[in-house]
């Protein structure tokens, strides 16, 4: 496919099947490449939107993110082009939806469905975390499902390219604070905390720290408030991976290394990778 991003697109090289969603900056379709019969999502976004928002510079990021990522659980930016009034991202196209309607439509996941989701997010974390990417929205409604039912990440439009300290220090780091150092891996630890609220959503049905209002899950999460309704469909090793994940100290949340050695994750995952 990398001989199609260099190429100029348009809009005529498809034909536009059914609206797949609505999202707030514009609509996704479904579409065929007419030469290769290849199927894509096609992302229509409105220029105007973009400067309304001011995030133009946002969308340019992401899209420079997300066509170095090539990962089986994230889900392909293969290039896009433009007109006068809209930006079309051509985006690997994934069949079964997002993930949020299965969630809603089942209730809750099985510990095998939801420990083999859990894994491929992981995996998926750990390819962008080695790339300096954080994505920084994981949520079930950024996830999708391929036609195999294969989990992938999708909507860089929150991610950044952690500025990795590193490279911009002059030379030696024994000058830098502890605070400094531990500050760059908090950057990629809110991606940990957010695998342990979405351990407890597939399992439960609903996130933790659920509350009327805002402000008073703003204060559970604060306070990490985690409770564990009794359920005999959640084992102890589930919470004690969820428990291990959430957890205010950063730099104290298990590893996604460490959740990948996890018991509950050894015992459950389905690796199709
Ligand atoms: O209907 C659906 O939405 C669900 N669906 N169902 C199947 C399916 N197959 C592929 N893609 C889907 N949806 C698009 C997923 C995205 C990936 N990357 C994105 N990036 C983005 O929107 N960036 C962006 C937009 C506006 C402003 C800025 Cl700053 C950034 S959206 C699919």
């Amino acid at each position: 496919m990398d001989q199609n991003v260099k190429r100029e697109w348009s809009i005529n090289d498809f034909e536009i099947g059914k609206p797949l969603g609505r999202g707030k900056f514009g609509r996704v379709y479904v579409a065929r490449e007419v030469k290769s019969k290849f199927v894509v999502a096609l992302k229509v976004i409105f220029k105007e939107q973009l400067e309304k928002y001011r995030i133009h510079h946002q969308l340019r990021r992401e899209m420079e993110i997300q066509i170095s990522l090539k990962h089986p659980n994230i889900l392909s930016l293969y290039g896009w082009f433009h007109d006068s009034e809209r930006v079309i991202l051509i985006l690997e196209y994934a069949h079964n939806g997002e993930l949020y309607k299965e969630l809603s439509k089942r209730g809750r996941f099985s510990e095998k469905q939801a420990a083999t989701y859990i894994f491929s997010l992981t995996e998926a974390l750990a390819y962008c975390h080695e790339k300096h990417v954080i994505h920084r929205d994981i949520k079930p409604e950024n996830l999708l499902l391929d036609h195999e039912g294969r989990l992938k990440i999708a909507d860089f439009g929150w991610s950044v390219q952690s500025k990795s300290k590193r490279q911009t220090m002059c030379g030696t780091l024994d000058y830098l604070a502890p605070e400094m150092v531990e500050n760059k891996d908090h950057d990629y630890a809110v991606d940990n905390w957010t695998l342990g609220i979405l351990c407890y959503e597939f399992l439960y049905g609903v996130p933790p720290f659920e509350a009327e209002s805002q402000a008073d899950t703003f204060e559970r999460i604060k306070k990490v408030d985690l409770s564990f309704p009794p359920s005999p469909l959640v084992s102890s090793d589930a919470k004690n991976l969820i428990s291990r994940l959430l957890v205010k100290d950063s730099s104290r949340r298990l590893s996604l290394q460490k959740i990948m050695e996890h018991p509950w994750i050894i015992k459950n995952a389905n690796r199709m990778g």
